[in-house]
């Protein structure tokens, strides 16, 4: 079954979304070797401009993608009724700002409410929007607003804890800081114990993230 939005760069003709063509990509990536001071005609360099172009379709996927068709598949299931939790969820996503890694942990957990989803989709949803340009505080909201709007659950809450290679390898240059954000939507919202509970599992509990 296809997917909306899951073109091949062949199939959509090699031009991206907003309508700049690959040649234009190489060419701009061309630029910026010869502006930091390289020849980008040395043998080392002469395929770069093609390779990151096609790093950066790696990286930016998501864009391809539709979240909601993702999370369309989901189970009846009434036998179960406490919260679901995948915690620990490899991120991998670009700074919008500088356009360089953010790395860390997502944790997304939701209470059901009649219906449960493939937990790898869950997964899936994460990187959808992990492959775009992101701030973390968009990305958090993003993730737990696309499971609630589909799933429709009592709660869904989402944590991310991530270094910003922004701040680590430029800038103000502080490697250990990471930046915790959290969304808690529903019975994580409204209700202490459930908020507790789920910060426990993650391992969240020490009160770090309890007001948030
Ligand atoms: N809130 C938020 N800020 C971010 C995120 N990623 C990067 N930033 C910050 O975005 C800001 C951009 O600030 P600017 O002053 O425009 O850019 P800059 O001169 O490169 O800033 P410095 O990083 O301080 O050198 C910086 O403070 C970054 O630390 C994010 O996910 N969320
Ligand atoms: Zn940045």
């Amino acid at each position: 079954m296809a997917r909306i939005g899951q073109l091949t760069p062949e199939q959509s003709g090699g031009v991206s979304r907003s309508g700049a063509s690959r040649e234009r990509a190489e060419k701009a990536v061309r630029t910026l070797i010869e502006w930091a001071g390289e020849d980008p005609d040395r043998e080392g360099l002469v395929g770069t401009p093609a390779r990151v172009v096609r790093a950066y379709e790696e990286f930016f996927a998501g864009y391809r993608e539709d979240p909601v068709e993702l999370l369309a598949t989901t189970y009846e299931e009434n036998s179960y009724d406490e919260m679901i939790v995948l915690r620990d969820i490899r991120l991998e996503t670009h700074c919008e700002h500088h356009i360089v890694p953010i790395l860390g942990k997502v944790h997304v957990g939701y209470l059901p409410s009649g219906r449960v989803v493939g937990i790898s989709k869950l997964v899936r949803v994460v990187e959808v929007f992990a492959k775009r340009m992101q701030i973390q505080e968009s990305l958090t909201a993003q993730i737990a607003d696309a499971i609630q709007t589909v799933l429709e659950p009592k709660g869904v809450a989402v944590v991310i804890e991530a270094a910003h290679q922004c701040m680590t390898t430029r800038g103000v240059r502080k490697p250990g800081v990471s930046m915790v954000t959290s969304r808690l939507l529903g019975a994580f919202r409204e209700d202490p114990q459930m908020r507790r509970d789920y910060l426990a599992m993650i391992g969240q509990g020490q009160g770090r993230l309890d007001s948030a």
